[in-house]
């Protein structure tokens, strides 16, 4: 079996580990999200997926306390958090973020500090986090970067220097150095090349299998979603037009506009 191609779907039906309710959020006189509620359970991967401007990225950084929405709540069934993660002030959703939450961006300039090395941006997760003791910073760094399936000889370049795929593994070792409750990834292989984004995609399904780290993707590519998630999220204009397992939005879309998606990409 090829390393792309799925196991069957991990149907965990416990209570979610993530919960967003009736999230709106408005830019100006654009409705970014209009309503929007998703569930994540555990060890799941969700897809989510939506023309450009249908408000993936906007949900995503909501998922990452990055922004707050103008109306809805967000709870996440870990210990000690509140019912509304929103509730929450800068320092503590910095923490939270620090300890609990990984990213990974399309624009590693978001997520790494592009001149500082690659070792030292992951070992900054670990030390926001509390670890002060150097040798544990860099080997904790290493063993992330080891299973990002980063080249060890160049931990120490900084990214700015390194290949977009090599800075996407960066990102991605920083983001499960603390081995995270989830894992968001925003459009994590876009802009690179063909065989690299197979590559960084193999990566991310054998870390999901070895660690079944939930994961929430977001991109507007059906094949990068066809070969990771489980389930799938649709958006339009802000909202959910179509949620599912992902076999079967895939061979059977109700909405039509997941049809006229599914259909451009076959
Ligand atoms: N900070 C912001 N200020 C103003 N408008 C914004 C902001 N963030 C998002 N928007 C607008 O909200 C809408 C949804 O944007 P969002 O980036 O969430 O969509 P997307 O589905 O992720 O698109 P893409 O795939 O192009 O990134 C868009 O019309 C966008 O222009």
């Amino acid at each position: 079996m090829s390393a792309l191609m799925k196991e069957a779907p991990r149907l965990v039906r416990t209570q979610p580990l993530m919960e967003l309710s009736g999230l709106s959020k408005t830019y100006g006189n654009v409705r970014a999200l209009d309503d929007v509620s998703a569930r994540v359970y555990p060890g799941e991967v969700l897809g989510i997926v939506g023309e450009s401007g249908s408000g993936k990225s906007t949900l995503l950084r909501m998922m990452n306390l990055e922004e707050s929405p103008d109306a809805g709540r967000y709870r996440l069934d870990l210990p000690e958090l509140p019912e509304d993660l929103f509730t929450l002030d800068r320092f503590e959703r910095r923490m939270l973020r620090a300890r609990r939450i990984g990213i990974v961006y399309q624009n590693p300039h978001l997520g790494l500090l592009m001149k500082h090395s690659s070792s030292g941006n992951v070992a900054e997760r670990l030390l926001v986090a509390g670890e002060r003791r150097f040798a544990v910073l860099r080997e904790k760094a290493q063993v992330a970067l080891e299973a990002s399936e980063f080249p060890i000889p160049r931990m120490d370049a900084p990214p700015i220097e390194l290949s977009g795929g090599m800075q996407q593994r960066v990102q991605l070792a920083k983001a499960i150095a603390l081995e995270p409750a989830v894992l968001l990834l925003d459009e994590p292989t876009t802009g690179l090349d063909v065989s690299v984004q197979a590559l960084v995609l193999d990566t991310l399904k054998r870390l999901q299998q070895e660690r079944r780290i939930t994961m929430v993707l977001v991109s507007h590519d059906l094949g990068v979603i066809r070969t990771m998630a489980d389930r799938v999220m649709v958006m339009r204009h802000g909202r959910v037009v179509e949620e599912g397992l992902a076999d079967q939005v895939f061979q059977d879309p109700q909405h039509a506009y997941t049809q006229q998606l599914v259909h451009a990409k076959l």
